[in-house]
C-alpha cells in the first residue's frame, strides 16, 4: 500500500509509490514485478484501458486464435484418409472471445488485476501523465515515485493520410482481431506483419481480400523468400496481391461506426495508382494495418525535457537525456523491437536494473543489459506457412559489416514428409566466417514457429557451427532440416577448398 506524504492536497494527498509504471501491458506488467520481486518496495500500474494492455485483448492472443483453426484445417486436409471442412466461424469467434475476455461488448480484465494484486502491485485506473521529476499525475492524483518511473504506454495504429481514409471509418487491428462480422469483400492496406495475418485469418474465414502494398514485397524484415512463400500461399486461396501500389483517396458516403469488430458502414471505394496506372477497388470493409504510432501524446514527456515520439533508452532501459537514472521506457514505446516477448524480456531486465540500483548493487552483469534486442530478436509470423526469424538477415549482416556465408535449402526432410503430403518449406542460416557461429536463421513452413528457439539459443549464445554439429536432431522429427543445413554448409566449404 502506498504511504500518504506531508504534501498532501485537498485532492487527496500525494501518493508514494516505490516504482510507478504507466501502462499494463506485458511490459509494463514485467517491468513492475520484477522491480519489487522478494522485497518489501511497493509498485503501482495505471493503466486507461485493460491490464494486459494490446496484446491481449486485441492483437496478439486473438489473432492467434483466429489463425488457428486455419492451420488445422490446413494440416488436416493435407493427410489423405482424414476428412476436414470448417471452419466453423460461429465457433471461431467464440473460441477467440473466451481468450480475450468478452463480455458484452468489453473486455474482462479482472485476472489480469489480479495477477498484479498477488504480486504486489497496486493498479490505478486512468491515463498517466510525467508532471517533472519522480511525479505522475492521474486525473486529479498525484503520485509520487521513490525510485522509478516506467514508462510502458505501447502503441496503437497508424492511419495514413490518404484524403478520405479517416472518414471512411476504416478497421485497425483492434476491429480485424475482435471482428464480430465477415465482411464479404476486404481491402488490405499494408505488406506487413498485420496485413499477412489480418488476410490469412479473413480469407479463411471466407472474406475475398485484396492487399494493397506499396512495395514491391511482404514482410520486408525478413528474407524475401519467406515474402515469396507467403504472397503464393495466399494467392492460392483466392487472395489478390497487388504490388507497388499506394491508395490515392477513399469513398464511403455511408460510413458509420457500429462498433468495434463490426461493419463500419457501406460499400467503400478505394482509388489507387498502381503499376499500370489508376485503379478503382470496391470492398464492403477496410483494414489499415500501416504501421503504428507510440502513445506518447499527452504522457508530459515535454515536463522531463523529453520531444515526443518514440522514448529513447540505453541497454540498462533508461531513458537518454534524463539525468538521475530514475525515468525508464519497456515495450513498444522504446521502439527497439515492437513484440510482445521482447517488451517483456525489456521488462524483466529493467525491473532487475530498478532493484539493483534500489538496492546499490553492482549493474555490471549480462543480466542488466538488454543485448538480445541488438543481434538475437525471434519473431513468429503465424501466417500458412508460418514464417519464422531470428538474428539478422543476410542483407542487415552484410550492411552492419559482418563478412558471412549462407546456406538455405528446401525443408524436406523424414519429418516433414510424414506430417502432412504437402509440406513445402524452406530455410536459411546466416553464419558469420569471423567467428564461425549463426547470425541468422529464417524459416518458413507450416509449424516452423516451433522450430525458431533452437536458432534463437544458437544466435543468443553465440554457439559455434562445430559445437552446434552435436546437437543432434531427432529422428523422424521436422528438426532434422537442422542436419540438413550442417551438413550442406560443411559440403559447401569443403567444395570452396
Ligand atoms: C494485430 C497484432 C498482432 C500482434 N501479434 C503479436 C504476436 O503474435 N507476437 C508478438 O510478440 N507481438 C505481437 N504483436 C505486437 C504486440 O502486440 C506488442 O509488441 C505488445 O503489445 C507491446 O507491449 P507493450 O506493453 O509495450 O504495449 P501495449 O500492449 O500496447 O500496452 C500498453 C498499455 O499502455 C496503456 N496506456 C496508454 N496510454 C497510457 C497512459 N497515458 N497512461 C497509462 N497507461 C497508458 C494502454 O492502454 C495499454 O494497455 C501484435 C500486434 C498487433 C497489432
Ligand atoms: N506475429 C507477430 O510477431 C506479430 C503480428 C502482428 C504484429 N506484430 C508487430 O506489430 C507491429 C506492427 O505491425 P504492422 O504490420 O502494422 O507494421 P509493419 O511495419 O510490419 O508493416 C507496415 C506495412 O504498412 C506499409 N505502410 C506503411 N505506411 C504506409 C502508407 N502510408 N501507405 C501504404 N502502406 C503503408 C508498409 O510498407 C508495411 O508493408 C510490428 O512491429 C510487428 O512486428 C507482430
Amino acid at each position: 500500500m502506498p504511504d500518504n506524504d506531508s504534501d498532501a492536497t485537498a485532492d487527496g494527498g500525494v501518493a508514494e509509490y516505490d516504482v510507478i509504471v504507466l501502462g499494463g501491458g506485458p511490459a509494463g506488467e514485467n517491468a513492475a514485478a520484477y522491480a519489487i520481486a522478494g522485497s518489501d518496495r511497493t509498485a503501482a500500474i495505471v493503466e486507461p484501458e485493460k491490464v494486459g494492455g494490446e496484446c491481449s485483448y486485441w492483437a496478439c492472443i486473438p489473432s492467434k486464435a483466429l489463425l488457428r483453426p486455419g492451420h488445422v484445417l490446413g494440416a488436416a486436409l493435407g493427410l489423405p484418409g482424414i476428412e476436414a471442412e470448417g471452419p466453423d466461424t460461429a465457433e471461431v469467434l467464440r473460441r477467440r472471445d473466451e481468450f480475450v475476455h468478452a463480455h458484452n461488448g468489453d473486455h474482462d480484465d479482472s485476472s489480469q488485476v489480479e495477477w498484479a494484486v498477488q504480486q504486489g502491485i497496486e493498479v490505478i485506473r486512468g491515463a498517466g501523465r510525467l508532471d517533472g521529476e519522480r511525479r505522475v499525475r492521474v486525473g486529479d492524483r498525484v503520485l509520487r515515485a521513490r525510485s522509478a518511473v516506467v514508462l510502458a504506454t505501447g502503441t496503437h495504429a497508424a492511419v495514413p493520410d490518404v484524403p478520405g481514409l479517416r472518414d471512411a471509418l476504416p478497421w485497425t487491428s483492434r476491429d480485424a482481431t475482435n471482428l464480430h462480422e465477415i465482411p464479404k469483400r476486404v481491402i488490405v492496406i499494408g505488406g506487413g506483419v498485420v496485413a499477412c495475418e489480418a488476410t490469412t485469418w479473413l480469407s479463411a474465414l471466407g472474406a475475398e481480400v485484396t492487399v494493397l502494398v506499396r512495395g514491391d514485397r511482404l514482410l520486408t524484415g525478413v528474407e524475401p523468400f519467406a515474402g515469396e512463400y507467403v504472397a503464393s500461399a495466399l494467392t492460392a486461396q483466392g487472395v489478390q496481391i497487388r504490388f507497388g501500389t499506394r491508395p490515392l483517396r477513399v469513398t464511403r458516403p455511408a460510413a458509420a461506426d457500429h462498433g468495434e469488430g463490426r461493419i463500419h458502414g457501406g460499400a467503400v471505394t478505394v482509388h489507387a495508382q498502381g503499376p499500370d496506372g489508376e485503379t478503382t477497388l470496391v470492398a464492403d470493409e477496410i483494414v489499415v494495418a500501416a504501421g503504428r504510432v507510440p502513445n506518447t501524446d499527452g504522457i508530459g514527456l515535454e515536463t522531463v525535457g523529453l520531444p515526443g515520439g518514440y522514448v529513447e533508452v540505453d541497454d540498462q532501459l533508461t531513458v537518454a537525456g534524463v539525468p538521475g537514472e530514475w525515468l525508464y521506457a519497456v515495450g513498444d514505446i522504446n521502439h527497439r523491437a515492437a513484440l510482445t516477448h521482447m517488451g517483456k524480456y525489456q521488462g524483466r531486465v529493467c525491473g532487475d536494473v530498478i532493484s539493483a540500483r534500489v538496492a546499490g548493487r553492482s549493474l555490471s552483469g549480462p543480466r542488466y543489459r538488454a543485448a538480445a534486442d541488438h543481434h538475437a530478436v525471434p519473431q513468429v509470423v503465424f501466417t500458412d506457412p508460418e514464417v519464422a526469424a531470428v538474428g539478422l538477415t543476410a542483407d542487415a549482416a552484410r550492411k552492419a559489416g559482418h563478412e558471412i556465408r549462407t546456406v538455405e535449402l528446401d525443408i524436406a526432410v523424414a519429418g516433414s514428409a510424414l506430417a502432412r503430403d504437402d509440406y513445402t518449406g524452406h530455410a536459411a542460416l546466416v553464419i558469420d566466417t569471423a567467428t564461425d557461429t549463426l547470425l541468422g536463421a529464417t524459416f518458413v513452413g507450416p509449424d516452423v514457429g516451433e522450430q525458431l528457439h533452437a536458432a534463437t539459443i544458437a544466435v543468443a549464445g553465440r554457439v559455434p557451427l562445430d559445437a552446434l554439429w552435436h546437437a543432434v536432431p531427432a529422428f523422424p522429427a521436422i528438426s532434422e532440416f537442422w542436419l540438413r543445413l550442417l551438413e550442406t554448409d560443411r559440403s559447401s566449404l569443403r567444395s570452396a577448398v
